[in-house]
């Protein structure tokens, strides 16, 4: 599981070898000093002369080696650090092409705020394991090892000793990884479930402000986040007795080596020299070793976080191929369609086709799935059954970025990013000169705005767009798309909201963009549909009846009952504008 996040790290794997051996030669030069204290003690307790030039020289070997751990020891971090945070770059840069090929399904069911948590949170944990657990650890265990084998050479039975406390640690700390792990889903649930309310929250903090300060939305917040506190307190409560034992017990090598070598000492199994030997190294590896364990920790969450990541890694990509696109022209065609966003299908067997260069409309009652067939056009879900083809290609098989370079979509609420007006424009065409993106702001009706806000084009387009209103940010989109000139446009009810002023805009904007393109416009009113060249009529998911407004009023009575609707609707504003 390690070696695959190791393997983001690409070239900068040799960092973290690198980081390894400085860290184990630095720990090398922590044992010395021990070592030089040993020599004294041994000296002192054998009666033997000390001069003054060989105690300088311990003294300034042990200071020496100090110096060079210290030195090593930061090297050695300054590395594994280089090699932790290049790996999480390549890491999150990843994720993020995995993301872009997911259905949008798997995304929203993840929710917003666990992909932010794993994108920001759960990568940058991972930090612990580069940059620390792995070069540290695999540090602060070989030198001991190395020692211990040094020591069994030099007397097994007090070697041994040393050791005896060391099983009964290692059996604490394997209880403490089977509950931790055992307790692991709740917890990330916990997590998960609260990262995804905090951003729903804050998202939805207009509605929250204007309906239900302290309503249901707010109770759901507090109990993700005091459900996450009383997990988390849950976890660390079963796991920390186990800590506690294998952090004391561990450490405590000399525990029995002292009492027990002592008595071997008196009774000649062993000599005092070796004993005195044998104390100085095991204090002198008892810090290396809780070092190396104080990240064990850690490891049932870093488990958990990385099979997390390496799930999202590993979901069923969009079907999608690598090739361009080479349908034979602009015509559009379901085939036999069917979908569910989850378990309830709502388009039903769909079958269409569109005649390339003709202005077409998809109709019907909220909910009848016009929405749902645009998004199946762009490819942001996979069909569930049949299939979507352009010029005889069907979508799956051609690359997004194909299928992208063909479509416009505008959609009910378009997104802007926070930063210049121009630049929004521009991620239409990512080569268009200044001058192509001011006439495409001008073309979408964008000039009155541009001119009375502070920056004009250069304008920041603030948070989600939020500087601007609902309708200048469509024109904005609508820009993009004159921009981009793709043959193929998709509006979702562009023009659903607006004031009469802000619609006559938009219809002069739409005018421009769908000058000789394959056209499909979401629309409910459906007076700004009547010319189009064909009206779908989708009643349930199913597609009820199709044709021209005036062979639909003839033959179809969902047509009918929908244009009944928009008359009454389209008297209400002319009585209610008579009444003012
Ligand atoms: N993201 C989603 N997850 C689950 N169900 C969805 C999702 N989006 C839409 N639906 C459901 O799919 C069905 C069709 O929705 P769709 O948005 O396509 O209808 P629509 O005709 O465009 O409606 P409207 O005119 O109100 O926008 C509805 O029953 C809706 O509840």
């Amino acid at each position: 599981m390690f070696k695959k996040v190791f393997e983001y790290a690409g070239e900068y794997k040799a960092y973290t070898y690198r980081a390894i051996v400085y860290i184990l030669l630095g720990i090398a030069f922590s044992i010395i000093p021990y070592f030089c204290v040993y020599k004294i003690v041994n000296a002192l307790l054998q009666n033997q002369e000390i001069t003054m030039p060989y105690l300088t020289a311990l003294i300034g070997t042990a200071l020496i080696s100090l110096l060079l751990y210290a030195v090593l020891n930061v090297k050695g971090l300054q590395q594994s650090h280089i090699a932790a945070y290049n790996t999480l770059k390549n890491l999150r840069i990843s994720l993020q092409g995995k993301l872009e090929k997911l259905p949008l399904g798997t995304i929203e069911e993840v929710g917003t705020g666990s992909i932010k948590k794993m994108f920001i949170d759960d990568i940058e944990t991972l930090e612990l394991l580069l940059a620390h657990a792995i070069p540290e650890g695999i540090g602060n265990l070989c030198v001991p090892v190395v020692i211990y084998i040094v020591l069994f050479a030099v007397d097994w039975k007090l070697a041994l000793l040393s050791m005896a406390t060391l099983p009964l640690g290692i059996l604490a700390m394997a209880i403490m990884f089977a509950i931790g792990n055992k307790d692991m889903n709740h917890y990330y649930m916990a997590a998960q479930k609260m990262n995804n309310t905090i951003i729903e929250y804050v998202n939805g903090m207009e509605v929250v402000k204007v309906f239900n300060r302290d309503g249901e939305s707010y109770e759901k917040y507090e109990n993700s986040v005091t459900n996450y506190r009383d997990f988390t307190l849950a976890w660390f409560k079963a796991c920390w007795p186990w800590m506690a034992i294998y952090s004391s017990l561990i450490p405590c090598i000399a525990f029995l080596t002292l009492p027990v070598g002592a008595y071997l000492v008196l009774q000649g199994y062993s000599t005092l020299s070796n004993l005195v030997l044998v104390l100085c190294l095991t204090f002198a590896i008892g810090g290396p070793i809780l070092h190396a364990l104080s990240f064990a920790g850690k490891f049932p969450q870093l488990i958990y976080k990385i099979e997390e990541l390496e799930k999202m890694m590993g979901a069923a990509p969009l079907k999608q191929s690598e090739e361009g696109f080479h349908g034979k022209d602009y015509t559009i065609d379901f085939h036999q369609v069917s979908f569910a966003y989850k378990e309830e299908e709502v388009i039903h067997q769909i079958s269409l086709h569109i005649n390339p260069g003709t202005m077409n409309a998809f109709v019907g009652e909220s909910g009848s799935g016009k929405s749902t067939l645009a998004k199946l056009l762009v490819h942001f879900y996979d069909v569930g059954q049949g299939s979507v083809s352009i010029g005889g290609q069907n979508i799956a098989e051609m690359s997004i970025e194909a299928l992208g370079d063909q479509i416009s979509y505008v959609s009910q609420e378009q997104f802007l990013f926070n930063m210049s007006l121009l630049e929004n424009i521009r991620l239409g065409k990512k080569n268009a000169t200044d001058a192509e993106v001011l006439e495409a702001a001008h073309k979408a009706q964008c000039d009155e705005f541009l001119n009375r806000i502070e920056g004009g084009i250069m304008a920041m387009a603030g948070d989600s767009g939020k500087q601007l209103s609902g309708g200048e940010r469509q024109r904005i989109s609508l820009a993009r798309a004159i921009l981009k000139d793709a043959p193929i446009i998709v509006l979702d009810e562009a023009t659903a909201f607006m004031d009469p002023e802000n619609e006559e805009k938009m219809n002069q904007a739409i005018a421009e963009v769908i000058k000789d393109k394959t056209v499909i416009v979401i629309a409910h009113r459906l007076h700004s549909i009547v010319n189009a060249d064909c009206i779908f009529v989708l009643k349930n998911g199913r597609l009820d009846a199709s044709g021209t407004h005036q062979e639909l009023l003839e033959e179809s009575g969902e047509y009918n009952k929908l244009w009944k609707i928009a008359e009454t609707s389209a008297n209400w504003h002319v009585s209610t504008g008579g009444e003012q």
